[in-house]
C-alpha cells in the first residue's frame, strides 16, 4: 500500500520537511498518496502540540462511494487516535478547499469556527488564510443538540463500558481488549451508541479505531473506517493492503438502537476477504452511589 513517509510529524521533522510556518505547509512532497483515488487529496493539520498530522482520501473498491474516507476526515481521525486535543490549522491539496461534508464534520471540534484554513491555487501559490466560520456560516453545530458540558470530538472521553457475557474464546485474544478500549473512546453523543473496532494483520500487529458522530448524522465516521485509518497510519499489512487483515472485532452495546454489526461485516467482507470477524457486546458499568 503506497503510504506517506509518515502521517505524524514532530515540529522538528515538520521543519525539515519544509514547514516554515502554517501558511507554507508542504502539500505535495514528500507524501505519496493513497492508491485508489481518482482525485488524490492530502490534508495537513497543525495541532495544539505543534505536531503536523496528515490525512489522505481513501476509496474502497467494491463499496458504495459514501463509505469513502475524505482526507480531512482521515486527518481528524489521526488527531483523535493520537490524542491530539485541538486542530489549529488545516491545509488541503493545492486548488482544493474542504468540501461541505468535511466542513460539517469538522464542526464536532470545540471552537471549530476558529480553525484556520489555508487555501491556495492549483499551483500551491496565492495562499490565503480563512476561518472555518467563513467557509461554513450559519453552521449546524453540536451546540444545537448537546449541552455545553458534553465532551466534543478530540476532548478526552471515557464511556465506562465493560464486556458483557461469559468469556468466549477467540483466536486473536489481543483484539477484545483493544476493541473495548476503542469503544470507551468512541464519540457518539447523538445516538449514545458508541462502538469500537480492533483489527489484526498477518504479522500480528493490532490496530483500532472508534465511531465518531456528526451532529448532521451522515458525515459520521464509522468504526471500521476509523480502524482502517490507524491501519494506514502504521503501514499495516505492508504492500498487501487491506487483504492482510486476518481478524477483526467490533465492540458495541447489545440491542443498541444504532448498530454497526451488519455494516462492519459488509465492509470487511468486501475489502478484507481473509478476515475472521467477531462481535462482542458491552454494557455500562453501573455507577456506584
Ligand atoms: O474535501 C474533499 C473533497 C473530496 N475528497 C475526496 C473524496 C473522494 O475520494 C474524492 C473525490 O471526491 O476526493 C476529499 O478527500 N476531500
Ligand atoms: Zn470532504
Amino acid at each position: 500500500m503506497a503510504q506517506p513517509s509518515s502521517f505524524v510529524l514532530t515540529p522538528k521533522e515538520a521543519k525539515s520537511a519544509g514547514v516554515s510556518d502554517p501558511i507554507h505547509l508542504p502539500l505535495q512532497d514528500p507524501f505519496v498518496l493513497a492508491p485508489f483515488s481518482t482525485l488524490k487529496v492530502i490534508a495537513l493539520g497543525i495541532g495544539s502540540s505543534g505536531q503536523v498530522f496528515v490525512g489522505v482520501n481513501v476509496e474502497f473498491p467494491g463499496l458504495p462511494l459514501h463509505h469513502s474516507i475524505h482526507a480531512e476526515q482521515f486527518l481528524v481521525a489521526n488527531l483523535a487516535l493520537n490524542s491530539e486535543l485541538k486542530l489549529n490549522y488545516l491545509a488541503v491539496s493545492p486548488g482544493v478547499a474542504p468540501c461541505g461534508h468535511c466542513r460539517q464534520f469538522l464542526q464536532e471540534i470545540r471552537e471549530a469556527p476558529e480553525i484556520k484554513i489555508i487555501l491556495t491555487d492549483e499551483h500551491g501559490d496565492n495562499e490565503s488564510l480563512v476561518s472555518l466560520e467563513s467557509l461554513l456560516p450559519e453552521r449546524l453545530g453540536p451546540d444545537s443538540l448537546l449541552p455545553e458540558n458534553v465532551p466534543r470530538l478530540l476532548e478526552p472521553c471515557y464511556n465506562g463500558l465493560t464486556l458483557a457475557g461469559p468469556a468466549v474464546p477467540y483466536r486473536y485474544p489481543d483484539l477484545k481488549p483493544a476493541g473495548l478500549a476503542a469503544v470507551n473512546r468512541s464519540y457518539a453523543p447523538y445516538s449514545k451508541c458508541p462502538s469500537g473496532v480492533a483489527l489484526v494483520d498477518r504479522q500480528g500487529s493490532v490496530y483500532r479505531g472508534w465511531y465518531m458522530e456528526s451532529v448532521a448524522y451522515n458525515p459520521s465516521l464509522g468504526p471500521v473506517q476509523a480502524a482502517l485509518v490507524d491501519y494506514m497510519l502504521r503501514c499495516g499489512g505492508g504492500d498487501g493492503g487491506f487483504k492482510e487483515i486476518v481478524g477483526a472485532v467490533l465492540v458495541e452495546k447489545k440491542d443498541a438502537e444504532v448498530r454497526q454489526e451488519q455494516t462492519a461485516r459488509m465492509i470487511l467482507e468486501t475489502i478484507a476477504p481473509n478476515c475472521d470477524f467477531k462481535v462482542f457486546h458491552c454494557y455500562e458499568i453501573p455507577k456506584e452511589n
